[in-house]
């Protein structure tokens, strides 16, 4: 994050100044925004950069315990630098948050300098390798230029301009939230990958007696626990691909001064990075589970994998503050609609009515026709979004203001921006495939996937669609039904589904999920390995077991 913020924070001359030392890793920098006492409320953070004109430099301070900058990846011990996030005073006035880059430590004995106290946070539950610091600033001077100046300027009198959008400074967060889509779709494809490939080694059970063992992946159980898993890890490639060429447009609108799209960016990869963080975070462990013992020993690399990713939804924006975030834009989007303004692409729907398209109920309709189907997942969408803005205005109505309201509806206001974010990703899954090159072998696979994907999406929720009068109960227990169905055709490709990842051995760091599928000789080659098993007796024998077993013994 040091450098996407440096890259895109900086005036011209200041790039010129820091990015070949990172590139040529002279220095290394980490991205210190969060402290002990805030991470999601920004506005509420409390480290100052106060401007001394007489010198032409900023005084950082961290004023109180609760200010202490806490959480920045390889702070503790790694980084020479820091952008660091802090109040800007100049003149006596405050301007609000503020990027910095500050020298944490002499590039000559790497010892912190003057007026910086820097550690690690301690062990965390998973990012072993990463030394998450805290940093302490005791009146520690900058250069004014160590202020980036690409959106903001201070003058050497002290004169302050401000951005043309005070969330520009926020811009670094959108693109990581972006990144951490194709993080969750990594993931999901990494579990699969282990559990799916098992699945196809590990025999159990005896269905009827003289029978083989047969393969826990022929189990419709095991198949739907984890092929609609698989499809969602599809599916969110897709997603993330769709999102990253966003992304890119607005950006570059954005380095041209034009910030329209600014707001329709941050409320599609907030309402993403939450959605496709959550679901994943929740597969992983469903892989592990199916798994069985195995999956809980760390030669699964599932443990790792989980307690690595698992953070997904807590940093970067944490999922609730982040969907709060993507619904309170497309509230604003219903009013912009009833208004007769026009909406952009992704929330365009909101000014459709969909009400007068479906009603729940009515025979014969296609209930296997994934374009009818995205239709239903826009009508859901459309009903929650309405539904919770509704809930808004007559927060208001009854004497609210529009954050009381917003509070009061916050509920609702997540429930329709996960069905706003569930419709972007199966329209997207879905029209993705109707673009992709490919033989029609590969279109009939990848389209079971986006079936299933679909079908499982409205069955997993579909008090939903019901509650809406969108299926009624019997068209909803019938496209419950196809996603069983579809179950046993998926297990045909399954392993080579995942295989198409194409994750290395070396990358996916599991002995369930190793590419030649040799796994028990491989786990009991594992546990030789085991620390414990450098000695027959262990040492602590003759500490404690022993003496206790001896005197036991003589009491026999
Ligand atoms: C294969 C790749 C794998 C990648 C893996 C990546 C690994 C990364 C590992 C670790 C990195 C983790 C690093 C971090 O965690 S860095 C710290 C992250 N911290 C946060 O995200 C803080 C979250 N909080 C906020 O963003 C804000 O406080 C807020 C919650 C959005 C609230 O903002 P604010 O206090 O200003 O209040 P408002 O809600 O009133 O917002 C005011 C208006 O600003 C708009 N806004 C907010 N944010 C943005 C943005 N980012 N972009 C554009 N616009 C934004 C908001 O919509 C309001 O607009 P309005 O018009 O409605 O007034
Ligand atoms: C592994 C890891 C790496 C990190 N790396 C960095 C880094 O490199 N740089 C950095 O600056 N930070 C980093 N962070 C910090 C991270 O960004 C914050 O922890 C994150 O933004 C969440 O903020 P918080 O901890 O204040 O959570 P809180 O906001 O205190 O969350 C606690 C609860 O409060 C709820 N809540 C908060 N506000 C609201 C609201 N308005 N409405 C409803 N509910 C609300 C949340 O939903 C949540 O349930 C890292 C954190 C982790 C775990």
């Amino acid at each position: 994050m040091f450098i996407p913020t440096l890259e895109r924070q900086c005036t011209s001359e200041q790039r010129e100044k820091f990015l070949p030392l990172c590139y040529d890793y002279r220095i290394i920098g980490t991205y210190a925004q969060t402290e002990l006492g805030h991470g999601t409320f920004l506005r509420g953070l409390e480290t100052t950069a106060h401007y001394d004109p007489n010198t032409q430099e900023f005084i950082l301070n961290s004023p109180t315990i609760s200010s202490i900058k806490w959480w920045p990846g390889a702070l503790g011990k790694t980084s020479t630098h820091a952008v660091v996030l802090a109040q800007l005073y100049t003149l006596g006035k405050c301007h609000g948050i503020h990027p910095f880059v500050v020298q944490l430590r002499s590039l000559d004995d790497h010892k912190p300098l003057r007026g910086i106290t820097v550690g690690d946070i301690g062990p965390k539950m998973g990012f072993g390798p990463n030394d998450n610091g805290y940093l302490k600033l005791h009146k520690h001077r900058i250069p004014r230029t160590n202020m980036l100046m690409k959106y903001s300027q201070v003058s050497p009198d002290g004169t302050y301009t401000k951005p043309p959008r005070s969330t520009l400074t926020y811009g670094t967060m959108t693109f990581v939230r972006v990144l951490i889509v194709h993080g969750s779709a990594i993931a999901l494809a990494k579990a699969s990958t282990i559990a799916i490939r098992y699945s196809a080694v590990r025999r159990q059970s005896e269905l009827r007696p003289g029978e083989p063992e047969p393969q826990i992946l022929s189990y419709p159980t095991q198949q739907h626990k984890l092929f609609p898993l698989l499809a969602t890890a599809y599916a969110f490639h897709f997603v993330q691909l769709a999102m990253m060429k966003i992304y890119t447009d607005v950006n570059d609108q954005i380095n041209n001064s034009n910030f329209s799209r600014i707001q329709e960016l941050h409320a599609l990869s907030s309402g993403l990075k939450a959605f496709t963080s959550w679901v994943t975070n929740a597969g992983l462990e469903v892989c592990r589970m199916s798994c069985g013992g195995h999956g809980y020993s760390q030669a699964s690399g599932f443990p790792r994998l989980y307690a690595d990713f698992t953070p997904s939804c807590t940093y970067e924006g944490e999922n609730t503050v982040l969907m709060l975030q993507s619904a309170r834009y497309l509230v604003k989007c219903v009013r912009d609609a009833r208004s007769g303004k026009t909406l952009p692409g992704t929330v365009s729907y909101l000014s459709e009515d969909v009400s007068a398209v479906h009603s729940g109920g009515s025979s014969g309709r296609d209930l296997s026709n994934l374009d009818f189907l995205i239709s239903l997942y826009k009508q859901r969408a459309s009903n929650q979004v309405h539904f919770a803005s509704d809930k808004v205005d007559r927060g208001i109505s009854a004497g609210m203001d529009l954050v009381g309201a917003l509070n009061s509806a916050s509920v609702h206001l997540v429930s329709a921006a996960k069905a706003h974010s569930h419709y972007f990703i199966a329209k997207t899954f879905v029209e993705s495939l109707k673009l992709l090159k490919a033989s029609s072998e590969l279109q009939n696979v990848l389209h079971q996937l986006a079936s299933v994907y679909v079908f499982e999406g409205i069955a997993q929720s579909s008090g939903d669609f019901i509650e809406d009068y969108i299926l009624s109960g019997s068209e909803a227990k019938t496209i419950r039904q196809l996603a069983v169905d579809l179950l046993p055709l998926i297990r045909v490709n399954a392993v080579s589904l995942v295989d198409a990842f194409s994750f290395r051995d070396e990358v996916l760091q599991s002995v369930l999920g190793r590419y030649d599928g040799n796994v028990y000789e491989n786990l009991f080659k594992w546990a030789q390995n085991s620390p414990l098993n450098k000695t027959d007796v262990h040492p602590s024998y003759h500490k404690y077991l022993g003496p206790l077993l001896k005197r036991n013994q003589s009491k026999l």
